[in-house]
């Protein structure tokens, strides 16, 4: 491991210091804004109930980000949700283990995976205890809004998609391949959407999604989507004689441009039968800013089927018809607690259970990959199947954009050469990684 870990020990490097200085307030500002502007839809619907519920959301919101500020302790949760007994147990272990060196769970000297996922889980127990309106997406318009800012990205990826489909029977197996490959580097770079990072800050896909793929192909620092083929395309041979499935399992990430991408990546992996079944996984809760919730799929494919152009709407019908017919959305609490995806097997058996089923399971995102790896400061040239720490129920791929300093499995020398040129490539998204792991 290489020095400065961001880790169980908490020592906290200067990136997530300043990304909690500086970003975390800035989220429940924008968190508390939302509910004022809502304040009179609450009045509507609720009376003065749904008033003093807003009220005491943005209080609650306000002492949190005070407690931030001022480097209090974290404090139980106390909403009684399935999940609070987890937690609240996660911080006593934490407690105990800090309390051996004398130091306190609290903001600035807390593991940072774990700070941040606290601060968007205390979020949601402030809404949950402000009923009526614990339903309240505090995100919810920042992912609108990415999604009516890449409108033109959008459509020009329905279009390609609907083209492709009515092409897709003719096509002989490199042309397919050559499909195959393009939709998912813009799957990839669609993780650039992601609005936690820069939360003043919108980030639509403004650009054609298409035109750029050239351009972006030096910045694949691990490219592993040779494995993906040969595993989807061999299954595809093998089922014409035994006629088993194979399931592709989706653990999403962010919601607008980036859902779109997952979306038509899923269509195609059945139009073209490289897949039979496809899974998604989504946020039971808003996380992340932009992460998805179911909600945030069915908003976007009623804008789809809304849409004046033929290509989004028929792509808005479409996955409406396979949401109830053939795609299966799933969630799960495993996703929105602290833990380290190498505890899955113990802390969410079932869940675990389930990925086994999985052929291919796709893991989107940053954050994603800091769980997957645990958030250390690994060497670059640790190999991600050990990173996994034991994470292995299917093979799997993580697709991501390089937000935060976490990288493993890269070639000798890679990391240390990009950093000469690019000192900030980890964290701005600019580079990414078709990552696998598993036998072919
Ligand atoms: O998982 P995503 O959407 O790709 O990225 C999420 C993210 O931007 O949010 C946090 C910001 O500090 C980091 O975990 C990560 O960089
Ligand atoms: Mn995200």
């Amino acid at each position: 491991m290489r020095p400065g870990v961001v880790s169980s020990q908490g020592r906290c490097l200067s990136l997530p210091y300043l990304r909690i200085k500086d970003q975390t307030p800035t989220i429940l500002t924008k968190a508390i804004d939302a509910l004022h502007r809502h304040k009179s839809e609450f009045f509507e619907k609720h009376g003065e109930v749904g008033t003093e519920a807003e009220k005491k959301a943005i209080s609650l919101l306000s002492k949190l980000r005070n407690e931030l500020q001022t480097d209090k302790p974290f404090l139980p949760l106390t909403d009684n949700c399935l999940d609070a007994d987890i937690w609240n147990k996660y911080l006593e272990y934490h407690h105990t283990l800090l309390n051996e060196n004398n130091k306190k769970i609290s903001w600035f000297q807390s593991p940072w995976l774990y700070v941040e996922c606290y601060m968007y889980r205390r979020i949601h127990e402030a809404l949950v205890l402000s009923s009526p309106i614990s339903y309240f997406d505090v995100f919810k318009e920042s992912k609108e809004r990415n999604f009516f800012e890449s409108q033109e990205a959008i459509k020009t990826l329905c279009s390609y998609l609907q083209d492709l489909k009515k092409r897709i029977e003719n096509l002989d197996e490199k042309q397919l391949k050559d499909e195959f490959l393009k939709l998912f580097q813009i799957v990839l770079w669609g993780n650039k959407c992601d609005l936690a990072l820069s939360p003043n800050q919108s980030i639509p896909q403004t650009s054609s999604p298409l035109a750029v793929l050239e351009d972006l192909k030096p910045y694949i620092l691990v490219n592993n989507l040779d494995y993906l083929w040969s595993l989807l395309i061999s299954r595809k041979k093998m089922r014409q004689e035994t006629f088993s499935i194979t399931r592709v399992d989706f653990i999403m990430d962010n919601a607008g441009f980036e859902l779109v991408t997952d979306l038509v990546m899923a269509d195609f992996l059945l139009a073209s039968k490289l897949a039979t079944e496809i899974h998604f996984h989504g946020k039971s809760i808003p996380w992340f800013v932009s992460d998805t919730n179911k909600n945030d799929i069915y908003w976007l494919i009623e804008q789809l089927k809304a849409a004046n152009t033929k290509c989004m709407s028929e792509c808005g019908i479409n996955w409406e018809y396979y949401l109830k017919h053939s795609w299966i959305y799933q969630d799960h609490m495993f996703w929105t607690l602290p833990h380290e995806y190498c505890t899955m097997s113990q802390v969410a058996t079932d869940l675990y259970a389930e990925l086994e089923k999985s052929n291919l399971i796709l893991f989107k995102g940053d954050l994603n990959y800091r769980k997957l790896v645990g958030d250390r400061k690994w060497d670059f040239t640790v190999p991600f199947h050990q990173a996994l720490n034991g994470f292995h129920p299917a093979p799997l791929c993580s697709i991501r954009t390089l937000k935060t300093e976490v990288q493993v499995g890269l070639a000798p020398g890679q990391g240390e050469e990009i950093t000469d040129t690019d000192p900030q490539w980890m964290t701005t998204g600019k580079y990414g990684i078709f990552q696998f792991d598993g036998a072919l």
